[in-house]
């Protein structure tokens, strides 16, 4: 081997361990960059604080920025199923016990799993702007809403993303509580604690009988909904902003109690055929947001006096709702009179007095300017002072001996303690977070 030969078997020697060296270190700054990126979004997502009267508003959209990438390594998964620890599998003590491992805190399942839960998708309850809802039940037995979101819906992703980070902070009676999710498969799937008696939409607008409400549960669904918006707004830390508040995503359980659903899925509305990126429903949204594009509470909260004008009236926002208010506000003599848009289906039920106070109160809701309208937690008190006087007056109605009068009294308990449970339930989380 004379002196030529030496050197280039050096060179290439040199080149050679040149490059595995190079190779090592992008594969070394690959593994530090995911794990510190996933040990990132385990803090953001999983302990955010929750508690009152923040001052910070984060609407559902910067909420986004908090986990962009809710991918779990394959490795995580296949050493998940070793575990034998997800949706219906068996632990070691024989329990049902679900995925642990969940960027979000939630617990995270595999598609088979539903598919199985399912039926294989043919327990169909209704179809969302993001995809198809369907019924399932787990292994465990227990019943949920699936929700799957259609493949082709980029702003899905990103909204998909949303309801899990922000859901997993989130937990109040009044709102509707995700218990799971799936990706995998190339699919996104949402998984809720399934409420029985479908939307309140459903029930306002449906034309059989059997669905229609009594004034009292209208009033009790006013006053839920009410209380899950304060937690949003007053509860929660960052606050909250919903952003498509609407009958359709204000469910009912099987005692019709009612829930807020839908944060992270509101969709993208092209407003006047203009892709204006405004968010939100027609016929909720606040007039203020739309000519400035600035999104505060009070536009939640004017999409809220949307909602109770719809429990008055039963009349359809997309149907000319706001018109029938501005023309009963007139009244007669300048003052408003709302019994000329009351829900026919009421007027066999004597409370005009308190349909009236109920629709002041959505009223103020509705104010052309935001500041002059109420924050959430005066909107509260307003329902439940109204629920107070009527069960007051219900329960004087009847004889002590009369069940029915007892009942109410009962009743009239049961708001006062809820009230202050909720209050509880506010202060508590707050604290506990
Ligand atoms: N947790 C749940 N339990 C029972 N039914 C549900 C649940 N979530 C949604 N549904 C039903 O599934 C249907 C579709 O709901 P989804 O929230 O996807 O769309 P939407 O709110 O009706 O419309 P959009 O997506 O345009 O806002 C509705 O009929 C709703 O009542």
């Amino acid at each position: 081997m004379n002196r030529v030969d030496t050197t280039i078997i050096g060179v290439i020697i040199g080149v050679v361990v040149g490059i595995s060296i190079a190779i090592g270190v992008f594969y070394l700054i690959r593994y530090y960059k995911k794990s510190s990126s996933l040990e990132r979004r385990v803090s953001n997502t999983s302990t955010a604080p929750i508690r009152e009267n923040g001052e910070n508003v984060a609407s559902v959209d910067s909420s986004v920025a908090i986990s962009d990438d809710l991918e779990i390594g394959d490795e995580n998964q296949s050493r998940n199923r070793n575990l034998n620890q997800f949706w219906g599998g068996r632990g070691k003590r024989g329990r049902d016990v679900r995925d642990p491992i969940s960027v979000s805190g939630i617990p995270r399942y595999y598609y088979k799993d539903i598919q199985k839960a399912t039926q294989n998708f043919t327990t169909i309850l209704g179809q969302g702007s993001f995809g198809p809802v369907y019924k399932a039940v787990m292994l465990t037995g227990e019943v949920v809403a699936v929700k799957v979101l259609a493949s082709d819906s980029r702003q899905g992703e990103r909204e998909f993303q949303t309801e899990v980070a922000l859901l997993s902070r989130l937990h109040h009676r009044n709102l509707v509580n995700l218990v799971g999710y799936c990706v995998d498969k190339g699919q996104r799937i949402l998984i809720y604690e399934y409420m029985s008696n479908g939307s309140l939409a459903s029930h306002l607008y449906s034309e059989s009988n059997e669905k229609i409400l009594s004034w009292e549960q209208r009033l009790q669904i006013a006053h839920d909904v009410s209380h899950g918006i304060e937690y949003l707004h007053e509860g929660a830390v960052p606050p909250v902003i919903h952003r498509d508040l609407k009958s359709a995503n204000i469910l009912l359980d099987r005692s019709m109690r009612a829930k807020v659903a839908d944060f992270g899925l509101s969709k993208e509305e092209v407003f006047d055929g203009r892709k204006s990126g405004l968010k939100g429903t027609f016929g909720y949204m606040d007039p203020d947001y739309m000519s400035t594009n600035k999104f505060t509470k009070k536009s939640d909260i004017y999409s809220f006096g949307i909602i109770l004008f719809e429990l008055i009236t039963a009349i359809n926002p997309q149907q000319g709702l706001l018109d029938y208010i501005n023309l009963a506000s007139l009244g007669g003599d300048g003052k408003p009179d709302w019994s000329e848009i009351v829900d026919k289906n009421l007027l066999g039920e004597s409370h005009p007095e308190e349909v009236r106070q109920l629709a002041d109160v959505a009223h103020r809701c509705l104010h052309k300017l935001p500041k002059r309208r109420p924050p959430i937690s005066d909107v509260t008190q307003a329902i439940a002072r109204i629920r107070q006087r009527k069960l007051r007056k219900d329960a004087s109605t009847f004889t002590r001996t009369d069940t029915s009068g007892v009942l109410r009294a009962i009743e009239l308990q049961q708001v006062e303690l809820s009230n202050i449970a909720s209050m509880k339930e506010m202060h508590g989380t707050a604290v506990g977070a």
